[in-house]
């Protein structure tokens, strides 16, 4: 369970105070897939950032799994942190390092004996099917292979939430499809929170269990995919769909 209560952040810029985030509360439920939608500059990643305090608030409370995260020192943080993966959009490779040596990194961090830590790569790097790319460096690989490398390192610690940041707005649409398609497997299979900000709402719908709307550092909105609300989007979708169906024949029927 993710339990952000009434948070606020504000940046100063010259003589200006902007306020990014405004008084948001939000609970995300253990297992679910939760997306942030919303403008650009809405607060969309500083309120993600926030989860795990990579971005503190000035007030209100951070928990995860029910460690109020706000409270920690910066050992206990960073040993929460584990619990924490984060995947982004330009997949933040160290360029240096092989695929192996990118995943391998939190498990050095984590002190991970050499053996474990072997045994732990292979296992992640399978589970998104990069297995045969363990040596290749970042440059080597193309953009779907880079995110699944970054996947595979949010996943080497085995943590319970999974935080993405428009984790495939760099992509084209059949490689976004199957990151989705892993991101799911994720979710489903090792039972993984996940929350994604993202701009694509094609994306988010085909994924998220809930939504949430952001709109000028404020939550406006947060509805079940598949609840009423949902399906009249898809009901919306489905009459645009007929309508340019329609038009199309129209044309046809013109020519
Ligand atoms: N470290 C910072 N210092 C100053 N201002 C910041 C900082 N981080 C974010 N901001 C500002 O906070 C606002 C919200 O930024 P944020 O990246 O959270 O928005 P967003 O909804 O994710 O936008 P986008 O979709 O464009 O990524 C923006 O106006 C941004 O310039």
């Amino acid at each position: 369970m993710i339990s952000l209560q009434k948070v606020n952040k504000s940046f100063v810029d010259g003589n200006e105070q902007y306020q990014v985030i405004d008084n948001v509360s939000l609970d995300i439920a253990e297992g679910t897939i939760h997306g942030i939608i919303g403008p650009s500059g809405a607060g969309k990643s500083t309120l993600l950032r926030m989860m795990n305090v990579l971005e503190s608030p000035d007030s209100g409370s951070v928990q995860v799994n029910g460690l109020e995260l706000t409270s920690l020192g910066s050992r206990a943080l960073r040993e929460a942190r584990r619990s924490i993966g984060m995947i982004f959009q330009h997949f933040q490779l160290v360029g240096n390092r092989t695929a192996y040596g990118n995943v391998a990194l939190p498990l050095e961090l984590a002190k991970v004996p050499r053996a474990d830590r072997e045994q732990r790569v292979l296992e992640v790097m399978r589970y998104v099917g990069l297995e045969d790319k363990m040596r290749q460096y970042p440059a080597q690989l193309s953009g779907g292979q880079k995110q699944r490398v970054a996947i595979a390192r949010a996943l080497a610690n085995s943590p319970s939430v999974l935080l993405c940041d428009e984790p495939t707005s760099s992509l084209d649409p059949k490689t976004t499809s199957g990151i989705l398609d892993v991101l799911r497997k994720i979710n489903r299979e090792l039972g993984v929170t996940i929350v994604i900000v993202s701009h694509e709402m094609d994306a988010v719908h085909a994924i998220c269990d809930r939504v949430s709307v952001m709109e000028k550092g404020r939550l406006t909105s947060t509805y079940d995919v598949n609840s009423s609300s949902g399906l009249s989007r898809t009901g919306l979708a489905a009459e645009a769909s007929e309508a340019s169906r329609e038009a199309e024949e129209a044309d046809n029927g013109r020519a």
